[in-house]
């Protein structure tokens, strides 16, 4: 018969504890020589420009190669943070966002930029432009679109009179709760900002019938305005609900579970290429036959696929759908505007364009949950 070989014996939870004890002195070991050498590094090029984007971008491929068990939302958060707390070491960047707090804008500013940033709540997505045009906010944070609503005019129109740039992009699963004071039976209205109204149309004449909608700034606006009236209830976030102390009358009210706004980080200075970048451009032309068609043909011969395409009618320009009005369009494509062929394709439209303007190129983000 063969002996058994002696199993190691198990170690016991005091050892266990200690092994964790020695991880933690090594991580804040590790985060503390982290924050040396950024401080190294900002002595040596200068304040830290368009870097918060391609930092945003290595924390992406960084969690590609999470393995587990923890999950990618936590490795993501951790990551974050450790890079907003060292950059918070050498710089105080502030970044505005729509406010007040808890709004979905709010969300998607933590995200990219974590607690250790100054964040700035703002009244109106234009504020957002201003903060940053005027220097007061190094960054902003506005939706730019909406997968079952599309596009965010206020951002749209916004762009259209700005300087500003878009160095980034957060697409943020978006879900939302009904939330009030009461009973559901209490509710006669329901608030919140029109974007998240008509993400929820369907199930509001579905469940709500008949009761009415009022648009306000933003969807914490509104959970504001439920918690003082029972008889109105708010579409917004379950933290905004839990901030308010509103009762949550219905979960994931959207219309398609698959909710996605896509943010914008806009900014003064242009992000560094990183080999995954989009370019977003805006441009007028001529309003003449086949001018569109032309210009889009150029986009075809440079081989650039495109990945957004609107239309927004100029501001004041005229009545819609009446001879004479003046479009803007808004296209984004794969690649950066460094890149050889995107050069060329910009230079050609700029030939065909009444006005053009490159809103930035950013790298690609994916969904986060
Ligand atoms: O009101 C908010 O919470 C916002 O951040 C604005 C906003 C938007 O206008 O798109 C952002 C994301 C959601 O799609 C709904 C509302």
């Amino acid at each position: 018969m063969s002996k058994k070989k002696p199993q190691p014996a198990a170690p016991t939870p005091r050892t266990l504890r200690a092994q964790i004890a020695k991880i933690d002195r090594e991580l804040l070991d590790a985060l503390s020589d982290r924050a040396s050498l950024c401080q190294s590094l900002a002595e040596a090029v200068g304040a830290p420009g368009g870097e918060a984007e391609s930092s945003a971008a290595a924390v992406d491929k960084l969690v590609e190669k999470n393995t587990g068990p923890v999950t990618e939302r936590s490795v993501r958060a951790v990551l974050r943070e450790v890079e907003a707390a060292c950059r918070a070491i050498t710089t105080h960047e502030r970044v505005a966002y729509l406010g007040p707090e808890h709004t979905y804008s709010h969300q998607a500013a933590l995200h990219r930029f974590g607690d250790a940033t100054e964040l700035v709540p703002v009244g109106a997505i234009g504020a957002v432009f201003d903060e940053v045009a005027s220097g007061s906010c190094e960054w902003g944070v506005v939706p730019l679109e909406n997968s079952t609503h599309g596009r965010v005019t206020d951002t749209l129109e916004a762009f259209a009179k700005s300087e500003v740039q878009i160095c980034g992009e957060l697409p943020l699963r978006i879900h939302h709760c009904l939330l009030g004071k009461g009973k559901r039976s209490d509710v006669r209205r329901v608030a919140s900002k029109a974007q998240a109204l008509a993400q929820c149309g369907s199930w509001l004449t579905k469940h709500l019938p008949g009761v009415d909608t009022q648009p306000v700034a933003s969807t914490a606006e509104a959970a504001v305005m439920a918690s003082a009236d029972p008889a109105v209830a708010a579409i917004a976030s379950e933290q905004a609900g839990v901030h308010h102390g509103l009762r949550v009358l219905a979960h994931g009210i959207e219309d398609q579970s698959d909710n996605i706004t896509r943010f914008a980080v806009i900014g003064m200075a242009p992000a560094a290429k990183t080999g995954g970048d989009k370019t977003a451009i805006v441009f007028e032309v001529a309003h003449e036959p086949g001018s569109l068609a032309d210009a889009m043909a150029i986009f075809k011969r440079a081989k650039l696929n495109l990945t957004w395409i609107e239309s927004f009618p100029i501001p004041g320009s005229r009545t819609a759908g009446q001879e004479g009005g003046r479009y803007l369009f808004f296209v984004e494509f794969l690649g950066h505007q460094t890149e050889l062929r995107a050069r060329r394709a910009i230079a050609n439209l700029e030939k065909k364009a009444v006005q053009l303007r490159v809103l930035g190129s950013y790298p690609q983000s994916p969904p986060i949950d």
